[in-house]
């Protein structure tokens, strides 16, 4: 007798851990708690809060009190829960385990920010106050919230909701539309997807007509995350049970029902604790054999389950995030730490530190010039294909993009011609003054070429800085001086290349090949201008050119000038500047019409005449100064004009003049083509050869020559403070991180280890290790013995097929008789 008693009073105790919500998973959410800490992250796991919603009285304070294991609710047969009352169980890490202090629990209100609440039953005296306060003492209800935090290291981090019932009757202060508001007020919080569901219907009534699975069913008509939870099975009518509700025959649910026995109103005067009641409950059932073989779905422990089951399920699904987080940060970490590499102190192994760096380096740079580079990035250019964008994308392009002739006005080239003629009346075609302009429009190529070497050689720069950033770190001395020593060898590179560059535009503009294969020639010119003059003249309204020449006139000249490479010209006259002497519009006209008109073509060769001379005849306004003249002083003197000081052609351009500028152009564009060519294509070679590539062949060679002293070992390895440090740290961080994916490879997820309850500790190797713990059942604590009623594997499966149930709860389906689970209960 004795015995069987001390083996109720330990089974109860037992009975009060294990029926305690959360009680089995808590291990496995602390442990993935510190892994988030350890990931240094700020969020945590949010598991899903509950709610106990029914009708008034039904039992939901109970229910939520015997899942918590603490006696801190107002319960009693009037409406007692008037406010929601949110209450948040918050887990506390005891700073020694062995200190009894750190065990402490107490509870914190919103409204009394800072005061802690050891006595559970001051909580309770407190809410019950501070309901009168907001609602009075007359049955009131309000939707405004009492939030409660309780503390305790033996809670899991998770939200209850208690909730004012269902009434109908408005009694006392309550207004008319009770239930309407009653009901809003609940539906706000269970219509949450992250709102777990317990519809509590007391046994004594009819379930049919349950408010609690009626509204229920409206926030959460898939039944989900719905638990049917029927209380006050002790006091149904003698005769009836609720085997029926239970097996789900009178409404299905999908997850199913739990039969609960709280504390009657009686027990509660009597200060009952809620050990005794779970003890009480299970002598309950196991005095009802119609109870027998419905073992899984009675009693508070049995609920504790389900819920714990469903929180498996909501942790499962944060697993595969929290998984590839922590290969994210072990992998970053890793190479991290590996970026502050090992210590060295002996000579020959810094010799050889030094050495190997160097090469890295000297691999490195070459690797990112040839885009080997192992950490090519995706999304931007980098490294050699920046190289060739400067090239193709910036130098040819902005070459192509150069019309020779754009900064060449017709005057200019006009004066470029006369220039080139001297004092004579040119003949042929004006050859002097293409080679002038075309030598001109090749220098111009000679800036862009060094600002490529230049955009080259910055590239270089900006790779060497960016080669090994991370290994260089923990050496800013030895970093320095191999910027220094880079730095000045690429200077040194970018000299002869642009030598190179030099020589290459010089060759260019040294010899002007006309014979080129690609050069468009002088009659071929000649023929073009020709049409394009011809095209343009009937394409302007005036048929006229602006010299009064008609070039239609002149088809004998054309014919000539097709049929040679060369074309005779008649000098345009020069005018004087027009401050000197204005050229009436109708004597200039006439001048030079006639001019061109006569002397364009061939024949001008011999018969043209000069029009310098028609236009010197304007300039004379003083007589010639003679010797002879002047002697006699009869006559007045003939003065000649001061030649002005600057001299342009005239404003008109002769229909020759119009033809040899169009001729200039199209030698000038056909030239400028083949250089530019030669020009885009040898520049980058030589950029290449005598900078780009050069480094690389000879960049190794350079670091041993500068920087591979003895002598310099020590000063160029010196590691800063911070690098030791970081070293350390990163050291740990690996470590955390490698225990933590460790851990969660092996957290014991499957429904069976979580219902048995097991904790996670720590072994010798100072690797998780995992306990399986006896049981988290008080039924199954005696097995073998006469009072050990384990439900057999086919029994489960009998009432399984029995329950109408659905098991499939909302993170993705489980079965709720867990195959294997040994939580027989009762004697069948
Ligand atoms: N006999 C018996 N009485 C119970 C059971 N569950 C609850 N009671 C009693 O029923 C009454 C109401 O219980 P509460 O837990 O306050 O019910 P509630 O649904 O929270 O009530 P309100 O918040 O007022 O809506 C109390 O007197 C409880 O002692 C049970 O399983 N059996």
């Amino acid at each position: 007798m004795a015995e069987e008693s001390s083996t109720s009073n330990a089974a109860a105790a037992e009975a009060g851990a294990a029926a305690s919500l959360g009680h089995s998973v808590i291990p496995i959410v602390n442990k993935l708690q510190d892994i988030f800490a350890q990931l240094g992250s700020q969020s945590t796991i949010e598991l899903p809060q509950v709610a106990v919603v029914g009708s008034q009285s039904s039992g939901k304070s109970s229910v939520l009190e015997a899942l918590v294991g603490r006696d801190f609710l107002p319960r009693g047969s009037d409406i007692c829960t008037r406010r929601p009352l949110v209450l948040q169980l918050l887990q506390t890490k005891p700073n020694n385990p062995n200190d009894a202090a750190d065990d402490q629990e107490w509870g914190e209100f919103l409204h009394h920010p800072g005061k802690r609440f050891f006595d559970f039953n001051e909580i309770r005296r407190e809410i019950q106050a501070e309901t009168e306060r907001e609602v009075g003492v007359n049955k009131g209800i309000s939707d405004k919230q009492i939030r409660l935090k309780i503390f305790s290291p033996n809670v899991l981090d998770i939200t209850l909701v208690d909730l004012p019932g269902i009434t109908k009757v408005p009694v006392g202060d309550q207004p008319s539309d009770i239930e309407a508001r009653i009901r809003t007020m609940i539906m706000s919080y269970i219509k949450l997807p992250s709102c777990l569901i317990l519809a509590v219907t007391p046994a004594n009534s009819d379930l049919a007509n349950s408010d609690a699975l009626q509204i229920a069913g409206n926030a959460d008509p898939d039944g989900y995350r719905t638990i049917g939870v029927i209380t006050k099975l002790d006091i149904m009518d003698r005769g009836t049970d609720a085997r029926n509700f239970l097996l789900g025959k009178v409404i299905p649910l999908r997850l199913g029902y739990v039969g609960v026995v709280n504390r009657c109103q009686e027990d509660i005067m009597k200060n009952r604790s809620i050990k005794d009641a779970l003890v009480a409950e299970e002598k309950f059932f196991r005095s009802r054999p119609i109870y027998s073989d419905l073992a899984d779905r009675c009693g508070v422990p049995q609920l504790a389950k389900k819920l714990n089951q469903i929180l498996v399920q909501h942790i499962k699904t944060l697993l595969p995030g929290l998984k590839s987080r922590i290969s994210a940060a072990l992998v970053s970490v890793a190479k991290e730490h590996a970026s502050y590499g090992e210590i060295t102190e002996s000579q020959a192994g810094m010799g050889a530190l030094l050495l190997n760096i160097l090469s890295k380096y000297s691999e490195a740079f070459s690797s990112m010039i040839e885009g080997k580079n192992e950490e090519m990035s995706t999304s931007e250019l980098s490294g050699g294909a920046r190289i060739h964008y400067i090239f193709q994308n910036i130098f040819v392009k902005s070459l192509e993009e150069v019309d020779p002739c754009e900064d060449l006005t017709d005057d200019d080239i006009r004066t470029a011609i006369q220039n080139a003629t001297g004092p004579k009346s040119a003949l042929f075609v004006p050859e002097v003054p293409f080679e002038v302009l075309i030598r001109r429009q090749i220098a111009r190529l000679m800036e862009p070429s060094f600002q490529c070497a230049k955009f080259i050689y910055d590239e270089l720069i900006k790779m060497s800085h960016r080669c090994m950033v991370n290994e260089l770190q923990r050496f800013p001395i030895l970093r320095k001086r191999m910027d220094e020593v880079i730095g000045n060898f690429l200077r040194h590179g970018l000299q002869p290349s642009e030598v190179m560059i030099g020589h290459i535009i010089d060759m260019e503009m040294d010899y002007i090949n006309t014979s080129h294969p690609n050069f468009i020639g002088g009659s071929k010119a000649v023929e073009i201008a020709l049409q394009q003059v011809k095209s343009s003249r009937i394409a302007t309204p005036v048929p006229r050119l602006k010299d009064g020449v008609d070039l239609e006139k002149a088809p004998t000249s054309e014919r000539s000038l097709k049929s040679r490479a060369i074309f005779a010209r008649s000098v345009g006259g020069f005018v004087p500047d027009q401050v000197v002497r204005p050229v009436p519009e109708v004597e200039k006209t006439t001048t030079s019409g006639s001019n061109v008109g006569s002397s364009w073509g061939i024949s001008s060769i011999f018969g043209g005449s000069d029009n310098r001379s028609s236009a010197k005849d304007n300039f004379i306004s003083k007589p010639f100064s003679d010797p002879v003249q002047n002697m006699d002083h009869a006559f007045s003197m003939i003065y000649l004009r001061e030649p002005p000081s600057v001299l342009r052609p005239s404003e008109t351009h002769s229909d020759q003049e119009t033809i040899e500028i169009a001729i200039t152009k199209l030698l000038l564009r056909s030239y400028y083509d083949i250089v530019r060519k030669n020009i885009e294509d040898s520049i980058p070679k030589a950029i290449m050869h005598f900078l780009v590539n050069q480094t690389k062949r000879d960049l190794h060679n350079v670091f041993i020559e500068k920087l591979y002293r003895d002598n310099l070992f020590e000063e160029m390895l010196q590691e800063p403070d911070e690098i030791a440090t970081k070293r350390k740290r990163t050291r740990e961080t690996l470590r955390v991180l490698q225990q933590a994916s460790k851990t969660l490879e092996e957290l014991p997820l499957d429904t069976e280890t979580v219902e048995r309850g097991y904790s996670l500790g720590t072994d010798q190797t100072g690797l998780p290790r995992i306990h399986g713990l006896p049981t988290s059942s008080m039924y199954n604590t005696s097995s073998g013995s006469t009072d050990s009623y384990t439900t057999s594997p086919n029994s489960r499966s009998h009432y399984a097929s029995h329950s109408g149930e659905l098991w499939s709860p909302m993170y993705g389906g489980a079965d709720s008789n867990g195959g294997g689970h040994n939580f027989g209960l009762y004697r069948q």
